[in-house]
């Protein structure tokens, strides 16, 4: 199976559980959700024309929506000729889940590698049990898609992105569906925005959530 791939790259993953663990980042191609406040807008399209080689794809200096296709063992070569020493792989996008993860986990599961896959929760998680899976709900974006109940099931962390009051009662809605017993709940400033970050603080004191603030953002890292 060959995934579409943006770009891969090592450095700390700065949200969630596991920030600060040296992690490789595998960021794949496409996602319809659409959310306004998207930091990654350059994965959203697939253009067949923008497929390039891999050297291409991590030769880049900034973010572009050209991609390459790769199956999970050239990774596994890659990470390999990289010299990368992580063993924590994140896998994200776009949207992953709108592709079959559990051959690309497998793969990296018997190697050795941990992985752990970013979601929106708007497709089916096909991904391994030994995965740890960060649901990031997306709630009337205007792609029309929404959080799906069973990815909140399968999730390890749900990560809410907040800006304004009404995300945290959609939060709650989500929540409400949910048993959150062995589940990490985490908000999310949007885009390190000063009252969003006040609101994110305020609210997981009083729900006793975790905060996350994007610390790659914060250390000027990929
Ligand atoms: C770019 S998304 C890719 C994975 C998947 N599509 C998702 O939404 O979870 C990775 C993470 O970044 C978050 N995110 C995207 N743009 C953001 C922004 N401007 N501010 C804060 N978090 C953002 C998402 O909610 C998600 O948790
Ligand atoms: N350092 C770093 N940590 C991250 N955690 C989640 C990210 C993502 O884009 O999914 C991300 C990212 O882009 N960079
Ligand atoms: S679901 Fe994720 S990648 Fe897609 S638009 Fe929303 S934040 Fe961006
Ligand atoms: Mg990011």
């Amino acid at each position: 199976m060959l995934y579409k791939v943006n770009e891969i790259f090592e450095t700390i993953q700065g949200e969630g559980s596991f920030t600060g663990v040296p992690a490789i980042f595998v960021r794949l191609q496409g996602c319809p959700v659409g959310c306004a406040w998207c930091d990654t807008k350059h994965t959203w399209l697939v253009n067949p024309e923008l497929e390039v080689k891999l050297d291409k794809v991590m030769a880049k200096a900034a973010d572009t929506e050209q991609w390459t296709s790769l199956s999970a063992e050239q990774m596994l070569t890659l990470f390999e000729s990289e010299g990368y020493q992580a063993r924590h792989v994140v896998i994200t996008g776009g949207e992953p889940c709108m592709y079959d993860l559990k051959p690309l986990c497998n793969t990296l599961h018997n190697a050795g590698y941990q992985t752990q896959i970013e979601t929106s929760g708007t497709f089916e998680i096909l991904v391994p049990p030994e995965s740890w899976v960060t649901v990031s709900p997306k709630v009337n974006m205007k792609g029309g898609y929404k959080v799906l109940q069973s990815a909140l099931d399968r999730a390890d962390e749900i990560k809410h992105p907040v800006a304004m009051d009404k995300h945290i009662e959609q939060l709650l809605q989500l929540l409400n569906d949910t048993d959150t017993g062995n589940k990490l709940i985490y908000l999310q400033p949007i885009s390190q925005q000063a009252k969003a970050t006040a609101l994110a603080i305020a609210y997981c004191k009083k729900y006793n959530w975790r905060l996350s603030v994007q610390v790659h953002k914060y250390l000027g890292i990929e």
